[in-house]
């Protein structure tokens, strides 16, 4: 199991896990934003200095093939071994990209990521899903190669604007509801305009823990870890079709947005309770607004989602419900009019 370093100390922690990992040379994936942002906070650590730093274009939208061949070029062109040492320091995009970089490079070397979004901390850095999006789908092609370890701390978030505060939140809401009322009610109180760092840090270490409990009995998502998919059947295809329609949006807008469709799935087919789904359905229509679409749009939704990972077969999609909260049913399949309803009542819920 990879190893997850809940820091409050970040300079001793980074320099302990980089010295404890025997490698004959150090290399840094950024951003071009985390590359300002976010490099200068570990340069007390005299060996980050001294890395041959990899800087690609930032966002989602540059989590392609391009990009990993530009990091595997650079890998290449300076001197990277097997036994070289990767650290990707940013958000989901880095990690996913760079974790990938390194499960191909010479058939595998050693990385760590340091995630520095809220996103990139409650989830993406975290369980060993890495790869990049092709030909319009998300994460299409990738390995399951965990980062040795993965060292979390809250002291990034500080320059997080608003809205990749909100995208990473709504992944630690998707914990809450597959885990437990009292989280779920908890993060309900959150307040994006007036932000308690500590709360905020607490909620996060509890947060990845609850990941980190389920990767642990099913890393390679043949069971349980498909609980960890909730809202992404439709959050996916809302965020494909987004990028197709060039207007993309963030991941975590993408799952509030799917949440919605999915929670309703699990009401009419597994029974979620009716007033859990409404307070759920207000917090995220109050705090991530609507992503645009019309009825003329559903048919080719399907068919984005009819490419999900998580289907047994090309002709049918399976979602992870919930009959309750923390209550998971994997492997559900909806027919295709019912998924149409569950797009009605996004759309009716976020004023379409
Ligand atoms: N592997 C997984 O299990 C997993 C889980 C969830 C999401 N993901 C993937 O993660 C990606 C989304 O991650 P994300 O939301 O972190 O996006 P991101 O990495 O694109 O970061 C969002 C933006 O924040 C900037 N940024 C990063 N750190 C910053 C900081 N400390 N201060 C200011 N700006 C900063 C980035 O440069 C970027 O512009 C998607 O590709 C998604 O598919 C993967
Ligand atoms: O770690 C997991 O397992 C997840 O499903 C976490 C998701 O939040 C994440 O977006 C993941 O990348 C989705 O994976 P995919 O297999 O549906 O591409
Ligand atoms: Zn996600």
């Amino acid at each position: 199991m990879q190893r997850i370093i809940k820091s409050t100390n970040l300079i001793t922690d980074i320099e302990k896990t980089v010295s404890g990992i025997k490698h004959d040379k150090l290399f840094v994936l950024t951003d071009e934003h985390t590359a300002n942002l976010c490099f200068p906070i570990l340069e007390p650590f005299a060996a980050i200095k001294n890395a041959s730093r990899i800087v690609i274009p930032a966002n989602d939208t540059n989590k392609t093939l391009e990009n990993l061949a530009h990091i595997w070029k650079h890998l290449t062109q300076n001197g990277a071994t097997r036994h070289s040492l990767l650290i990707n320091l940013g958000g989901g995009m880095i990690t996913d990209i760079g974790g990938f970089a390194a499960a191909t490079f010479k058939r595998g070397i050693t990385y760590v990521n340091i995630p520095t979004t809220l996103l990139g901390a409650v989830d993406a850095a975290v369980g060993g899903k890495t790869g990049i999006n092709f030909e319009g789908f998300k994460n299409e092609i990738g390995a399951f190669y965990p980062a040795e370890c993965v060292l979390i701390s809250s002291r990034f978030f500080h320059t997080l604007g608003r809205e990749d505060i909100l995208s990473g939140f709504s992944e630690m809401l998707k914990h809450a509801l597959i885990s437990a009322e009292a989280e779920w009610e908890r993060l309900l109180a959150f307040d994006a305009g007036n932000i308690d760092y500590e709360w905020l840090t607490d909620a996060v270490f509890r947060s990845v823990s609850i990941k980190e409990g389920i990767v642990e009995k099913d890393p390679f998502e043949s069971h349980i870890r498909k609980a960890l998919n909730l809202g992404h059947t439709v959050g996916h295809a809302f965020e494909s079709f987004a990028l197709e329609t060039a207007r993309p949006v963030l991941h975590g807008y993408a799952v509030a947005w799917g949440l919605i469709a999915e929670l309703y799935l699990s009401h009419r087919m597994c029974g979620f309770p009716k007033e859990e789904l409404q307070k759920t359905v207000r917090f995220i229509h109050r705090n991530y607004g609507a992503f645009a679409l019309d009825c003329d749009d559903y048919e080719h939704l399907y068919d984005i989602m009819k490419h999900d990972k998580k289907n047994a077969s090309a002709s049918s999609v399976n979602f992870t419900l919930l009959s309750g909260i923390g209550k998971i049913q994997i492997n559900q399949v909806a027919g295709k009019d019912l998924i149409f309803q569950s797009l009605d009542f996004y759309r009716d819920s976020v004023g379409l």
